[in-house]
C-alpha cells in the first residue's frame, strides 16, 4: 500500500499508516461500542493497521520463490517425505476471524527434492492471506504439484475458526479437516493410504 502525507506515524522507524486506514479503525471502535478518544486506545487504530499488515504479509510472499532452489540430489531415497504438524495461523475471509491449526505437507519426489523449510515456506505464504480453509489447501497442494513436480502431494490442513468460536454459532473445540490429493496420492488407493497412515502416525 502506497503511504500518503498525511500517514500518522506512532513509533520512530514504524512503517506510516495512512489517515484513512487509521479513521476506519477509529470508525470500527466506536461501532464495536467504545471511545477512540480515551488514552488507552490512542495509538491503538495505527497498532491495529500495522498488526493486520503483518497477518496479511503473504500478499508480498510469492509463495513459487520458495521452490526456486530444488535439488537432483535425493541420496537414493525415493520414498515419502512428510512435514508433519506445521502450526499456522490464517484469517477467514468473511469475518477476518483467526484460523489456528496445524498442516502437513508430503510429497513423494520426482526428480526433485526441496530443503523441508521451504514446504512450510509455501503453506505460510498462503495462509498469511485472508483465506477459507479449502482454498489454502489446494493452493499449497497445486504450488508444490507445480514446481517441484513430484509424483504425487498431499496435505491437509486441521484448524479452529475464531467465527465459530468467539461469535456466530459460537461452538468451541471444533476442527475443521481438509485434504488435497494430488498424483499417485489421488490415484493410487495404496499411496494414499500410506500417506494418510504416516499423517495420522
Ligand atoms: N467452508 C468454509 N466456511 C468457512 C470458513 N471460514 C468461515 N466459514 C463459514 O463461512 C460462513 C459465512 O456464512 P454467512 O451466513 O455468510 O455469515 P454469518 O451470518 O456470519 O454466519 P455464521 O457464522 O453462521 O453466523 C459461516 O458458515 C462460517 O462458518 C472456511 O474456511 N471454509
Ligand atoms: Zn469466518
Amino acid at each position: 500500500m502506497a503511504c500518503d502525507l498525511d500517514a500518522e506515524t506512532v513509533g520512530e522507524g514504524k512503517e506510516p499508516v495512512p489517515a484513512d486506514v487509521s479513521d476506519a479503525i477509529r470508525t470500527l471502535i466506536r461501532w464495536a461500542g467504545d471511545a477512540p478518544e480515551r488514552e488507552g486506545l490512542l495509538e491503538t487504530p495505527e497498532r491495529v493497521a500495522r498488526a493486520w499488515r503483518e497477518y496479511c504479509r503473504g500478499y508480498n510472499d510469492d509463495p513459487a520463490y520458495h521452490l526456486s532452489r530444488i535439488f537432483h540430489e535425493v541420496g537414493g531415497y525415493d520414498d515419502i517425505v512428510l512435514l508433519k504438524d506445521i502450526p499456522f495461523q490464517s484469517h477467514c475471509e468473511h469475518h477476518m476471524a483467526p484460523i489456528v491449526g496445524k498442516a502437513h505437507i508430503a510429497y513423494l519426489p520426482g526428480d526433485y527434492v526441496v530443503g523441508i523449510s521451504k514446504l512450510a515456506r509455501v503453506l505460510h505464504a498462503f495462509a498469511n492471506r485472508l483465506q477459507v480453509q479449502e482454498r489454502l489447501t489446494s493452493e499449497v497442494a497445486n504450488c508444490i504439484q507445480e514446481h517441484l513436480k513430484p509424483q504425487g502431494v498431499a496435505v491437509v490442513i486441521e484448524a479452529t475458526h475464531g467465527c465459530m468460536t468467539g461469535r456466530g454459532v459460537r461452538t468451541p473445540n471444533v476442527i475443521m479437516k481438509t485434504s488435497r490429493m494430488l498424483g499417485v496420492f489421488r490415484d493410487d488407493e495404496k499411496s494414499r493410504e500410506e500417506v494418510l497412515k504416516l499423517i495420522s502416525a
